[in-house]
């Protein structure tokens, strides 16, 4: 190892330390149990030492003097040793088992609350899996290290301390050697678990790889088939078994070579006791008892000289999992409430963008760049566009997805930063392009839009969506589960609760993003007729991608370049604009194209 690692070894420790640190406060409502499980864990290694104390006693009085008069009060010492020991582990392992869930349960409701209210752009880059793995697998790496790793660290340093000086004092040969052996045996196990924790790392890691792409090619087996592309496929997850099959290998080396060490060096300590004390018995300068003793508290401090190497090694791999969760933990809540909040009027219906301009984080160039535009108070403005000219990023600076970087949007002459989130999200409602519903009840799912809707309110709002009739037919109405994990509904009945989990809090402005766009002919009507009837009656501005939405729309405007371009009726606007006419013949071709396929 070079010097300069050495100095980002050091740095790298006091900084892994204080992330570590940073749990405290979740550690500290639990401290008495861990220093309660501590204390009792110590104390019964203890009298684990004591025990061969008590042996040598045995040994050089009655035992060597032929004088059975002095036995009774030294085996009653050693069975009340016992006895305490197994009192002692019995309740540390009572008062260990609270905290680790406790404060693992903890960290990860902290994490979920957190991942609720970080911006859609935090989520936008990171990727679900990384996510997971820090609230699952990183969060149980934590409750090990906390309920044992972390006491055991502590106790058995000291057990190891206090053992080796009990040596010296029977026989400071006998202290020595379990010394020279006992302090490679840590370096030795120390580095090999850092190095076996990284290859464990790279085999969840590379197992995850391959879970990827057998969910992946199981998801898009009539994309890869229709393509042709199932060989190649079967190739990647074949290089990715191989790469996964090479670190397990190398992990068990490492696992071999350990435990080889593991073994060794202890009995290589055995050995040598076993000739000192021979010797120094044979010249009369050592007692049978002292070396009994002494090869007795060697063993008992065999297992905690072995684990000093994997607890630090799990340290280390707990303060990376701690550094993971603290990434995630740190990232910035940007959308949050104004510290002084303005009421929305009660009654209102207008949305109004300012010289909006939005740049994506890490973008160059922005999206928008000086919309001007005006929702009136029940019209519905449809958004036409070329593809990836922002109609979408427009749609989500409405309910705060995402905040402008310039200009400003108002509701009712609020600026939406202004508003308090909550009463922001109760006034406008959102549907998107592709309609999420998750695995729950029809109820659960609608009102998902409005927390405190009555079934009344769920059952009307399915009314004004057209999804009445087939929610009843389900076969336990708005009790069946919907969603992933429940009965699958057909996209133009998914659209349909989408739609209703809108209006179910009767909001006064929607956004809505071309619910139409991915239906089929068929179903589009159904869903065109509940779009018509969820319209009536509300502000709303919706992205068309299509000419039967447009046509729902009492005026059209047109972004391009970042601004908007034109505003007016459908037929104004076919009429006087010549792009127009352009867009809105491609969007019919496209559509056409759409149903031909
Ligand atoms: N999360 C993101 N990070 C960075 N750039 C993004 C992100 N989302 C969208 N963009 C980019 O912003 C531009 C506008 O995207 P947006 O989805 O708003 O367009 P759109 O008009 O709705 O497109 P479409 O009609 O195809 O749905 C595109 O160039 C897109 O690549």
């Amino acid at each position: 190892m070079t010097s300069g690692e050495t100095d980002t070894d050091s740095t790298t420790s006091g900084t892994r330390l204080r992330t570590l640190l940073r749990l405290l406060p979740y550690v500290k409502p639990f401290r008495w149990y861990l220093i309660g499980s501590a204390g009792a864990v110590l104390a019964a290694m203890v009298c684990g030492l004591a025990t061969p104390l008590v042996i040598k006693a045995v040994l050089d009085g009655p035992v060597a003097g032929r004088d059975p008069g002095s036995l009774g009060w030294l085996i009653a010492l050693i069975t009340a040793l016992g006895v305490a020991e197994a009192l002692l582990v019995w309740a540390r392992r009572r008062l260990a088992s609270a905290p680790g869930p406790r404060i693992e349960a903890n960290l990860r409701a902290d994490l979920y609350r957190h991942l609720q209210r970080l911006p859609v752009a935090f989520h936008d880059q990171w990727q679900s899996g990384q996510l997971l793995s820090r609230a699952v697998t990183d969060l149980s790496t934590l409750r090990r290290f906390i309920g044992f790793s972390a006491v055991f660290i502590v106790v058995n340093t000291t057990t190891i301390l206090l053992g080796i000086g009990v040596l010296f004092v029977l026989d400071p040969w006998l202290g020595l050697i379990t010394l020279a052996c006992g302090v490679p045996l840590v370096l030795v196990s120390a580095h090999h678990e850092t190095r076996y924790a990284v290859l464990a790392r790279r085999s969840q890691d590379q197992a995850g790889d391959l879970a990827t792409t057998v969910e992946e090619s199981v998801l898009g087996i009539r994309v890869l088939k229709a393509f042709g592309r199932g060989p190649d496929i079967a190739r990647r997850f074949a290089g990715q078994a191989a790469a996964w099959r090479r670190t397990e290998l190398a992990k068990y080396k490492v696992l071999a070579a350990l435990i080889a060490v593991i073994i060794l060096l202890p009995e290589l300590g055995l050995g040598l006791q076993l000739l000192v004390g021979a010797l120094g018995i044979a010249d009369g300068t050592m007692t049978v008892g002292t070396l009994v003793a002494a090869v007795t508290v060697a063993g008992y401090l065999r297992w905690p000289i072995d684990s000093i190497g994997w607890l630090l090694a799990d340290a280390n791999q707990s303060a990376t999992a701690c550094e993971r969760y603290w990434e995630v933990r740190d990232a910035e809540v940007t959308i949050t409430d104004p510290a002084e909040p303005a009421d929305l009027p009660a009654t209102g219906g207008e949305l109004r963008f300012e010289g909006v301009r939005f740049t994506y984080p890490g973008a160059g160039a922005p999206v928008l760049d000086g919309v001007d535009l005006v929702v009136r108070p029940g019209e519905t403005l449809a958004l036409v566009g070329p593809t990836g000219s922002g109609k979408t990023t427009l749609t989500a600076l409405v309910p705060r997805l995402a905040d402008v970087t310039g200009g400003r949007v108002l509701v009712d002459g609020v600026d939406v930063r202004d508003a308090r989130l909550a009463d922001l999200r109760a006034t406008v409602a959102t549907a998107f392009e592709e309609p999420v519903l998750f695995s729950a009840s029809v109820r659960e799912n609608v009102a998902l839009g409005s927390p405190g809707a009555t079934d009344d309110d769920v059952w009307l709002a399915l009314r004004v969506a057209s999804a009445e009739d087939f929610v009843r037919a389900l076969p336990w109405g708005l009790d069946t589960r919907i969603g992933e994990q429940g009965l699958s509904l057909s996209g133009g009945q998914r659209q349909r609760l989408a739609l209703a989990r809108a209006v179910v809090g009767r909001p006064r402005l929607l956004v809505l993003d071309d619910p139409l766009s991915a239906l089929d002919v068929h179903t589009e009507a159904e869903v065109e007729r509940a779009l018509r009837r969820v319209l009536s009656g509300v502000s709303a501005l919706v992205v068309a991608h299509r000419s039967s939405t447009v046509r729902l729309a009492d005026r059209v405007a047109v972004l391009d370049g970042g601004r908007v371009t034109a505003v007016g009726t459908h037929a104004e606007l076919l009429a006087t604009d010549p792009g127009y006419r352009a867009l809105m013949s491609a969007l019919d071709s496209e559509q056409e194209g759409a149903v031909a396929s």
